[in-house]
């Protein structure tokens, strides 16, 4: 018997399992969460994560404890990798759930941001190998959390950036950095004083992502073939070299906490930022673009 662990919400609380899978299902084991499924295939040893919050991943509260908290339990278990992908091909997410925005509530709005950087944070941090399929389109806080792993492969036909300026909101300035990381900070300036949201293409010219593939099978195969090219790679200096390379953005990103929490908290919480949610809203809504 092989064990595997199950998190459901009953009542609104979140409940633990511990489930007992039958030997002749060990070659994969599960032990996904409501809102992200997680299978861990024993022969690799690779873990592939998939978002399944419908109808677009956003990124509510619950999506992101429960995120953070597989990714530590991946962690515990050593996999050889991390495979964070979509359940359903054509939108990886459409970035933070606007729900989780629409209110005044300062100690909320302090919650979920604190919240957000977390997940960022553990996913950034994470000494895991870690690649992301873009299977669909990845706008804002979709693109933000593929720029935390060590490597992106995305389907064509998609849009992935930052959005927020065309929204009227503000990116966050460790979003622009690790943006500028990856293009330059020359093309982070144009691409987020525009809000520009990239074509797989246009992406992959300017290094946001590492490489094109046609759908997500084709993601998935190029991910393992990732993973298993480190497989001759001494394990502690593969994971301490990615803790030197990340680690001046990690120090900024750490040191600023007060001063970006308190950002988000006092631009979210205006009434005129919330003028400008709420409108947002409805253009989605009515599909007015
Ligand atoms: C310091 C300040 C920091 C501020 C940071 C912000 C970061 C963010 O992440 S803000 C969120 C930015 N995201 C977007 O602008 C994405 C908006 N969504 C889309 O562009 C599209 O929905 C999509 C490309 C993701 C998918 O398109 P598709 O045609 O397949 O689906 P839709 O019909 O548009 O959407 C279905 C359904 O979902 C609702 N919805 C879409 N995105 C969100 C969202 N981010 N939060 C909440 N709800 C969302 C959309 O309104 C539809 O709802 P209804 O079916 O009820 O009409």
């Amino acid at each position: 018997m092989f064990k595997g662990i199950c998190r459901e919400t009953h009542n609104g609380n979140m409940v633990t399992k511990i489930l007992k899978i039958p030997k002749f299902f060990t070659c994969i084991r599960n032990f996904s969460s409501e809102n992200v499924l997680v299978e861990v295939n024993n022969k690799t040893n690779t873990a592939i994560l998939r978002l399944s919050r419908p109808p677009v991943n956003g990124l509510n509260l619950e999506v992101l404890n429960e995120f953070e908290s597989l990714l530590s339990q991946l962690e515990q278990q050593k996999v050889n990798g991390v495979i964070i992908t979509s359940n359903k091909e054509g939108i990886l997410t459409g970035g933070i759930d606007i729900a989780e925005l629409q209110t005044i509530d300062q100690r909320r709005l302090k919650k979920y941001w604190t919240t957000f950087r977390d997940t960022f944070l553990k996913l950034y941090n994470t000494p895991l190998l870690t690649v992301a399929v873009i299977n669909g389109h990845s706008p804002a806080g979709g693109c933000l959390f593929s720029t935390a792993c060590d490597y992106r492969v995305m389907t064509r036909n998609y849009n992935i950036g930052g959005n927020e300026t065309q929204l009227g909101l503000v990116a966050p300035i460790w979003f622009m950095d690790r943006v500028a990381d990856l293009i330059g900070h020359r093309q982070a300036e144009l691409a987020f004083t525009q809000g520009k949201l990239f074509s797989t293409d246009e992406a992959h010219k300017l290094g946001l992502i590492d490489e094109i593939v046609e759908n997500t099978a084709e993601g998935l195969s190029k991910a393992q073939i990732i993973i298993n090219s480190f497989a001759n790679v001494p394990k502690k200096a593969r994971e301490i070299s990615k803790r030197f390379t990340r680690q001046q953005f990690l120090d900024k990103m750490i040191r600023d906490t007060d001063d970006d929490i308190r950002h988000f908290v006092n631009h979210i919480g205006s009434n005129e930022t919330q003028k400008i949610i709420e409108q947002y809203m409805q253009k989605l809504k009515s599909k007015r673009f």
